[in-house]
């Protein structure tokens, strides 16, 4: 049987007091690879996040014929695109690369064939193989492993999805659509669309690289549209990961300690500049004074009632915070966690009642009593974002071991290694 790695998170001894400069977006990361590949000249990207799912799209994009090499340094990527041609393609557990990739691919001339973890079979994708094939592009497949037969062109124009499962089917659908022949119109009809500020952060970047791009905010519900055009080369800078930064920052809140990050952009289509609310919300001290935020914890932290539909991306921090919390939690709107890396809303669940918790799964959400854990074996799920959340409860918690530590890589590679220089009182030998 295979073994199981299980690495112990440290207790934090005393209040966290440490400053943590995080590595760059992974969404932003992705989109600017997309946008460079597709652009009318060469791109660079710089501070770009090299981690699992950033290295899966780099490879991808090279295994359909685009240039990307490193310069200087492997977070400054120069992309020239080229002539793209038949492929194969591994999604690994990414989102962005199983949902972003298929369009781009539809654009190449021969057979891409797609395939991904085993996990990430179960992914929902059909909304996006579907949309593309009302837009004139063949796919063979429903789900991973699938197969786009690009032709050198598509036809675009409009189609009609139901995007409440993932805003990624409207990412994808927009990212590639200015080098449709029609470009693209996608109206969404369903419940709400989740993660709206991921969109926003397509729309903008797009934008950017000087596609014209309406928005629902433009007039028509729930309708956004991208007209034919070129795709401009564009020197990308890659803001750092703020989702990633959240476990850092709940570190100071359930230690009464004080972390701080900076390069925190003032302002972001990122959904993890939330986490300034939420943490406020449950009684934290946040400041963001000259580019630096910082989080210092109160001494008891509040339980909230909170919607996390926009920002769904944030429950494994939120849930491992309420956990510690001295009051009940409900985090709703987020029933489309269920499709994301593992299903988080059982995940969650699972495992903080395994530690003694009490939690208990919504239509839409959690609901989370705090009790007193205990020790005990934390799963991951290979989700990045279950293993931190058991390391934020660990600094609290003696004895949680954190399985499958090293599934952070997917977005950050060195989590474990960050993590205890955080713990290390500044000014003692690291
Ligand atoms: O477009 C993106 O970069 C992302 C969109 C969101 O997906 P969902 O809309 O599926 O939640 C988010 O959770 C994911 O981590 C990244
Ligand atoms: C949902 C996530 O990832 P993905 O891009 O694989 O959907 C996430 O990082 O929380």
């Amino acid at each position: 049987m295979e073994r199981v790695s299980l690495w112990r998170a440290p207790v934090a001894e005393s209040p966290v007091h440490a400053s943590v400069t995080l590595p760059g977006s992974k969404s932003i990361t992705n989109r600017a690879l997309i946008l460079a590949a597709l652009a009318d000249g060469p791109s660079t990207v710089t501070g770009a996040l090299r981690s699992r799912d950033t290295d899966l799209m780099i490879d991808a994009l090279r295994a359909l014929g685009v240039g990307i090499e490193e310069s200087g340094a492997a977070t400054t990527l120069r992309v020239t695109p080229g002539p793209m041609g038949a492929a194969t393609v591994d999604c690994g557990l990414a989102g962005t690369v199983m949902r972003f990739l298929p369009p781009v691919a539809a654009l190449a001339e021969g057979v891409v064939a797609f395939d991904g973890d085993e996990q990430a079979r179960s992914r929902p994708l059909s909304t996006i193989l579907d949309g593309l094939r009302g837009l004139g592009v063949e796919i063979d497949g429903d789900a991973l492993p699938f197969t786009v037969r690009g032709r050198g062109a598509v036809a675009g124009g409009a189609v009609t999805i139901d995007a409440s499962g993932s805003s990624q089917f409207v990412s994808g659908l927009l990212l590639g659509a200015a080098r449709f022949e029609q470009g693209v119109t996608v109206h969404h009809d369903g419940e709400s669309v989740p993660s709206m500020p991921h969109i926003d952060m397509t729309v903008e970047m797009l934008r950017r690289a000087g596609v014209r791009v309406q928005t629902p905010a433009d007039g028509e519900a729930n309708t956004w549209r991208v007209a034919p055009g070129p795709v401009t080369a564009v020197d990308w800078v890659v803001e750092p990961d703020l989702s990633n930064a959240t476990p850092f920052l709940a570190a100071a809140a359930v230690t009464g300690g004080a972390v701080s990050v900076p390069l925190w952009p003032s302002t972001t289509t990122q959904p993890g500049d939330a986490i300034r609310d939420i943490l406020t919300a449950m009684g934290a001290e946040v400041s963001l004074r000259e580019g630096t935020l910082t989080v210092r914890g109160p001494r008891r932290l509040r339980g909230l009632d909170v919607d996390l539909h926009d920002v769904g991306e944030l429950t494994p921090t939120v849930a491992a915070l309420a956990a510690l919390a001295d009051g009940p939690s409900t985090l709703r709107g987020i029933a489309h966690l269920r499709g994301h890396e593992t299903d988080r809303l059982a995940a969650l669940s699972a495992e903080i009642n395994g530690l003694g918790g009490t939690v208990t799964e919504t239509a839409d959400g959690l609901r989370i009593e705090p009790r007193a854990l205990r020790s005990g074996t934390w799963r991951s799920y290979a989700d990045h974002r279950m293993a931190t959340a058991g390391a934020i409860l660990g600094l609290v918690v003696p004895g949680v071991d954190v399985e499958d530590v090293g599934t952070t890589a997917k977005t950050l590679p060195g989590f474990e290694n960050l993590w205890a220089t955080m713990l290390t009182p500044i000014g003692a030998p690291s």
